[in-house]
């Protein structure tokens, strides 16, 4: 089955653009949704997180994830340390739920898709772009968080250039309804392809 890799940087929109394909009828797997069940779920990864960050990794055995991102994003070793625990059962999760696919195709939304060599096993790439200050402005409307908080996520991300130039398809994430119809035109092109 072919593997279609969906990323961006933070902020651009890859969840609403997942959501669009999943509106035409693409299983979509969102990784960083799959990588925080298993990390609330699982009690090897549990263990083996309180080790490295320590007992306040968790609250009342719900991850602490304010606490974990800022360690992570202002800590590069904390970050690979991290990524090493939880990404190598992200990747067997995902193997198994390709088994009970059955579409010509399946989206994979990946937010460090390039940053962890993960686009390599991917068939075709798409990135959503977004010009930096309206990302900032959406995060800053979605979340509880600051400025200063986004643009330590983003010093640990490649810049939509380096991305775009790997992607097989782009899609400039300012206005939804041209967002909507590049979606199609990419989800013809690919059953095309195939
Ligand atoms: C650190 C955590 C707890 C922070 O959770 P929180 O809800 O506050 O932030 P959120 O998940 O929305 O992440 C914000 C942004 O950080 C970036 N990010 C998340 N994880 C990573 C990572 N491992 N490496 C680099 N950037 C990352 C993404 O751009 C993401 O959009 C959370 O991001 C997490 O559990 N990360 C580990 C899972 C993971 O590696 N996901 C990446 C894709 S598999
Ligand atoms: N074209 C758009 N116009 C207006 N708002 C948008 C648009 N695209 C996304 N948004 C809003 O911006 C916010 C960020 O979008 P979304 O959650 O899809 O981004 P993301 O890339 O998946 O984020 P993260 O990197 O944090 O996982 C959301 O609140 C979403 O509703």
């Amino acid at each position: 089955m072919i593997i279609v890799g969906l990323t961006g940087g933070i902020g651009s929109g890859k969840t609403t653009v997942a959501k669009q394909f999943e509106a035409l009828g693409v299983p979509v797997y969102i990784a960083d949704l799959e990588a925080k069940n298993l990390m609330n779920k699982s009690k090897t990864i549990k263990r083996e997180l309180v080790e490295l960050f320590g007992k306040k990794a968790y609250i009342k055995g719900e991850l602490n994830k304010q606490f974990i991102a800022d360690i992570i994003f202002n800590d590069k070793s904390y970050l690979q340390k991290m990524n090493s625990i939880v990404h190598p059962r992200v990747a067997k999760h995902f193997e198994k739920w390709m088994l009970r696919q059955d579409t010509p195709y399946v989206i994979k939304e990946v937010a460090i898709l390039f940053e962890n060599n993960g686009y390599k096993t991917c068939d075709y790439i798409i990135t959503v772009t977004a010009p930096k200050e309206l990302r900032i402005e959406r995060l800053l409307m979605r979340d509880d968080t600051t400025k200063a908080k986004i643009e330590a996520i983003m010093k640990n991300q490649w810049t939509d250039d380096e991305k775009t130039k790997l992607s097989h398809y782009v899609v400039d994430n300012v206005d939804l309804s041209t967002t909507l119809s590049k979606v199609v035109d990419i989800h013809e092109d690919i059953l095309k392809r195939i």
